[in-house]
């Protein structure tokens, strides 16, 4: 595959190690200096687009794929407040975007538990649940795309809770969770990839699920996977149907 990254910092970098160890070309790298080379014609030369950019860019790049009618995998986080809006204009367009809070095989596993987990936990009242996420300090985004996967995962799942509220650890202003509200508390700590917990807590004990990335191999991997799988389709994708663990289990 011919592979336009948009976005090529920490991600995008990892992105085309993997892209060219598996036999692709990217023939197009877009940052922020050059974002003029984001046109219809070079975007053209790709047979797909991967975005790993940010929060302020990723909706006027998701516009010029669409533009120029070549699918597009989007790891970019902080823009799901859109995510409705560019469902519905792909849809109605006849485009193709693919999207992911998290592209690691390991956290999409991790989704996939958590959702039985949270069903579990309608029997077991006495255990109140938090979502904790740890990433480096150069973040722009909090909570982080996949610690909003994972409460919605539990929000869809289990009865006493029917939104999130986020904190910063160690804020001043810190909400106190009202009943039915989940909290994500948010951490920055330099150099971390990315640390996601669902901390199940009762009075006489904790349970604790955690996923730790050691690197962003892994993010990195599964994008270049789920563009692969992208080929040769059509409409608006998240990167649940690349993994598929729900159809076997
Ligand atoms: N879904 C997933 O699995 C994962 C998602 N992410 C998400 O991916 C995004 C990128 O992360 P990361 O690589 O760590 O961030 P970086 O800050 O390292 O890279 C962002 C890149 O975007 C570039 N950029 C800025 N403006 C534009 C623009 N207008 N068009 C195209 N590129 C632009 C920056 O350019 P310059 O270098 O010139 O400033 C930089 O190259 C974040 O939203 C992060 O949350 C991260 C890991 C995994
Ligand atoms: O910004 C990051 O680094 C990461 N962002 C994604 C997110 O917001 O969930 C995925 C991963 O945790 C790393």
């Amino acid at each position: 595959m011919k592979i336009a990254l948009l976005g090529y910092g920490k991600m995008g970098q990892i992105i085309e190690k993997f892209a060219l160890e598996r036999g692709h070309e990217v023939v197009l790298k877009i940052h922020d200096q050059n974002g003029s080379e984001l046109n219809k014609r070079n975007l053209q030369q790709a047979d797909v687009a991967i975005d790993f950019s940010t929060p302020d860019a990723v909706m006027h790049n998701i516009y010029q794929c669409f533009e120029a009618n070549v699918p597009v995998v989007v790891g970019t986080t902080g823009w799901y407040g859109n995510l409705q809006a560019v469902k519905n204009d792909c849809m109605s367009g006849n485009h193709t975007l693919l999207w992911g809070s998290n592209f690691s095989i390991g956290v999409n596993l991790f989704f996939h538990v958590n959702k039985v987990l949270a069903r579990l936990m309608n029997r077991y009242p006495v255990y109140d649940v938090q979502v904790e996420e740890i990433h480096h300090t150069q973040k722009l985004d909090s909570p982080s795309g996949t610690a909003i996967t994972i409460a919605e995962g539990i929000i869809e799942n289990l009865d006493r809770k029917s939104e999130w509220v986020n904190i910063q650890a160690a804020s001043e202003d810190e909400p106190v969770p009202q009943a039915g509200q989940l909290l994500i508390e948010s951490l920055r700590i330099e150099q971390v990839p990315g640390t996601h917990t669902v901390l199940y807590s009762s009075e006489v004990d904790d349970i604790e699920f955690k996923h730790t990335a050691h690197s962003r191999a892994g993010f990195a991997l599964g994008a270049v996977i789920a563009a692969e799988w992208l080929q040769n389709k059509q409409g608006f994708y998240s990167v649940s149907d690349v993994f598929e663990f729900n159809k076997n289990s």
